[in-house]
């Protein structure tokens, strides 16, 4: 954003992936490791980690590497701060230089389909996720007067939403208005907050809640291929090092963006408003598109309901 700003270099930087297990997480603690920062990973699963520490340490750049695994469940908020010390430990005790929020997951159905338990543990792990290690290390950072940097990942369901994502995308949204209240509040500590808005990833996790997703959610979605988790990567940790506070990755992410932008920073004052433009006109289109196919889908719809004794 700002070219004559240097730009941040992960070298020697202590940086702290949640999510570090799989899929995007795992591949930007690959892609840090690989640019010579020291990574420490944070998810459940221990075979996991065990696996994905391995494959971190392939990408190792000189022998001083500190490589790091911890397993907390990040949708507890004393284990979220638990997680953050003992990474510190390994680092003389000092907060990671940046964190980067990538944990979440979801299970996609309709919301008639829902209850108030898999609505709450859908914001758990769309919101709650992320937002309780960003609270334990802002507090951390306010104390120690150390710099920081925080990266959130959202979706592009964090700019709009559809059919099948009443568990996952409002989470998504509220990562946005969290990082958004973040970037202008840790200003105060110089910390710089970031938030990432991907499309489709070819991740576990992407393969996962395809054997629930609703066959309508699908279809609509199958406009947006998958990207691979190492160039999503790549992207997320560009963006970082040119300071973007809104990444959006590919020609979508940048209309997504730009149509959503409000008082949000802009990247390119004029090829935003390009964007945009293109937004204001094609958005319209291709959300009657989508209406349509959904009614389209009634019928089926009824059938499937009467299927699963919805109507008793
Ligand atoms: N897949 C997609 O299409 C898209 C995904 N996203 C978002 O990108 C991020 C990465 O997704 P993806 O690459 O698919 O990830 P994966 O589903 O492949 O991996 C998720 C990672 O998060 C960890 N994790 C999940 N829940 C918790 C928890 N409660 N506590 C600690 N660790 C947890 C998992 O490990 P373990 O289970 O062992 O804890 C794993 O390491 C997520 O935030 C997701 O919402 C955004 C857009 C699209
Ligand atoms: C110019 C206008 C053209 C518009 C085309 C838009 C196509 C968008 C398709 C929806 C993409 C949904 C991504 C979901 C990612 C996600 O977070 C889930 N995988 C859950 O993890």
């Amino acid at each position: 954003m700002w070219p004559f700003l240097k730009k941040w270099d992960p070298r020697g930087q202590h940086c702290y992936v949640t999510g570090g297990s799989s899929g995007l997480g795992l591949a930007v603690a690959v892609s840090l490791a690989s640019r010579g920062a020291d990574v420490s990973i944070v998810a459940r699963n221990e075979e996991r980690l065990a696996a994905a520490l391995e494959q971190i340490g392939g990408a190792r750049q000189s022998p001083d590497q500190k490589f790091h695994s911890y397993s907390y469940s990040l949708t507890d908020p004393d284990a979220s701060a638990a997680a953050l010390e003992a990474a510190s430990e390994s680092h003389g005790g000092k907060m990671p230089d940046a964190i980067f929020l990538c944990a979440g997951s979801s299970a996609p159905r309709f919301f008639v389909e829902e209850d108030a338990k898999s609505l709450q543990k859908g914001m758990d792990n769309s919101y709650w996720v992320q937002a309780y290690s960003a609270l334990a290390y802002a507090k951390h950072i306010a104390k120690e007067k150390t710099p920081g940097k925080i990266v959130f990942v959202s979706s592009l369901l964090g700019y709009m939403s559809l059919i099948g994502y009443a568990s996952y995308a409002p989470g998504k949204h509220a990562l946005r208005g969290l990082a958004e209240t973040l970037r202008s509040e840790m200003i105060l500590y110089e910390c710089s907050v970031h938030i990432m808005f991907p499309g489709n990833i070819d991740s576990p996790g992407y393969v996962e809640e395809n054997r629930i997703k609703p066959k309508i959610t699908l279809e609509i979605e199958s406009t947006d291929k998958p990207e691979s988790p190492e160039a999503l990567a790549n992207s997320l940790i560009e963006g970082v090092q040119r300071g973007d506070f809104h990444i959006a990755p590919g020609m979508l992410g940048d209309i997504f963006r730009s149509s959503a932008v409000g008082s949000t920073p802009h990247h390119n004052f004029l090829l935003d408003g390009v964007y945009s433009v293109i937004g204001y006109f094609a958005l319209p289109v291709w959300r009657r598109g989508v209406d349509s196919t959904i009614m389209k889908h009634r019928k089926e719809h009824e059938e499937y309901l009467a299927s699963k004794s919805f109507f008793g």
